[in-house]
């Protein structure tokens, strides 16, 4: 990773009636833009995500998504989409004078990352995508519903405590009705135990500094609250319809590499292996030992090493 630096502009942008967006931009002012596209979706963007980029040849734009990180109303799940987060994307784009850019995400940021480059093809420079989430059904079912929980068991029982066992057959549906509960007690419960899931299983060796991160009340609300909302919708897309082939045919031309650690359970290989089957001109690098995160050693040199080539692009 390239050293921290600080953002040389920080503001708000106002998306909706509702939503207000933080961004930040740093590096090189006249460097190439690039948009970092973050997880979750709810999971905001921390400074660390900047040194993914030489900041010598990149403008690095963060920011964080609807309802996420320091995105105002936190948690808010109105008028909150996938398809208002492309255009978020074009909203912002537009007000820093941007022609066009190079899109980084993983995870729910790779599917962001999808989502756009098909809706605005001409806007994409390149790609760099880290464990591929398309959020088809059995995405979700493999790691909410039964398939994670095999190679998880203790912190499937804690994941699966808050909901009476008659829900359970349906572990989605079931913390929808947690996380949108009257009682602040009930919800905040929910939020912690839905996020510590997903925390606790995204490293090949699992991390107490991320599992920490499960018990901050304000990050666990948004991430749990938001993530849910978009699972119980269905990504507000057709199932597969990322990887549909008159999808990938609007952005076969666009430059692409993708990271997918072999031991990831959140986004598990088999999705960005179905990416690459139907779009076999991308480069997909499985790192051999690592999980989920980008936070892994070899999914995170090899992102650095991709931001590069694309830097001259
Ligand atoms: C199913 N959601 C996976 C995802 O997008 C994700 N995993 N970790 C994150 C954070 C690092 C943003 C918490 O996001």
């Amino acid at each position: 990773m390239y050293p921290a630096i600080e953002p040389y502009e920080v503001g708000r942008l106002e998306v909706s009636t509702v939503h207000s967006l933080y961004y930040e931009v740093s590096g090189n002012k006249d460097g190439s833009p690039v948009v970092f596209l973050h997880g979750g979706p709810g999971g905001g963007v921390d400074a660390k995500d900047r040194g993914f980029f030489d900041p010598k040849k990149y403008k690095i734009v963060l920011f964080d998504q609807r309802g996420a990180g320091k995105s105002t109303p936190s948690a808010c799940l109105e008028d909150n989409t996938t398809w208002d987060l492309v255009e978020d994307i074009e909203k912002l784009r537009k007000k820093l004078n941007v022609e066009n850019w190079h899109v980084f995400g993983g995870s729910w940021g790779s599917t962001l990352s999808l989502a756009y480059a098909q809706t605005h093809p001409g806007r994409v420079k390149s790609l760099v995508m880290r464990g591929i989430f398309t959020l088809r059904k059995s995405e979700l079912h493999f790691f909410y519903q039964d398939g994670a929980s095999h190679l998880f068991p203790e912190a499937w029982e804690e994941y699966i405590a808050p909901i009476p066992e008659q829900e359970r057959h349906d572990m989605v549906l079931a913390y929808h009705a947690q996380l949108n509960a009257v009682d602040d007690t009930t919800r905040i419960i929910a939020a912690k135990a839905w996020a510590k899931w997903e925390m606790s299983t995204s490293r090949l060796h699992v991390s107490a500094e991320a599992v920490a991160q499960a018990e901050k009340d304000d990050f666990a609300n948004a991430f749990a609250r938001i993530e849910n909302h978009y699972f119980v919708n269905e990504g507000f897309m057709r199932d597969g319809q990322l990887l549909e082939k008159q999808e990938i045919d609007k952005i076969r031309h666009i430059p692409t590499i993708v990271v997918q650690g072999r031991y990831d359970v959140v986004c598990p290989a088999t999705t960005a292996h179905a990416l690459k089957k139907v779009w076999p001109e991308i480069t997909l690098h499985i790192v051999p030992d690592a999980g989920h995160s980008s936070r892994e050693p070899g999914i995170e040199k090899l992102l650095v090493e991709a931001a590069d080539k694309m830097a001259d692009l």
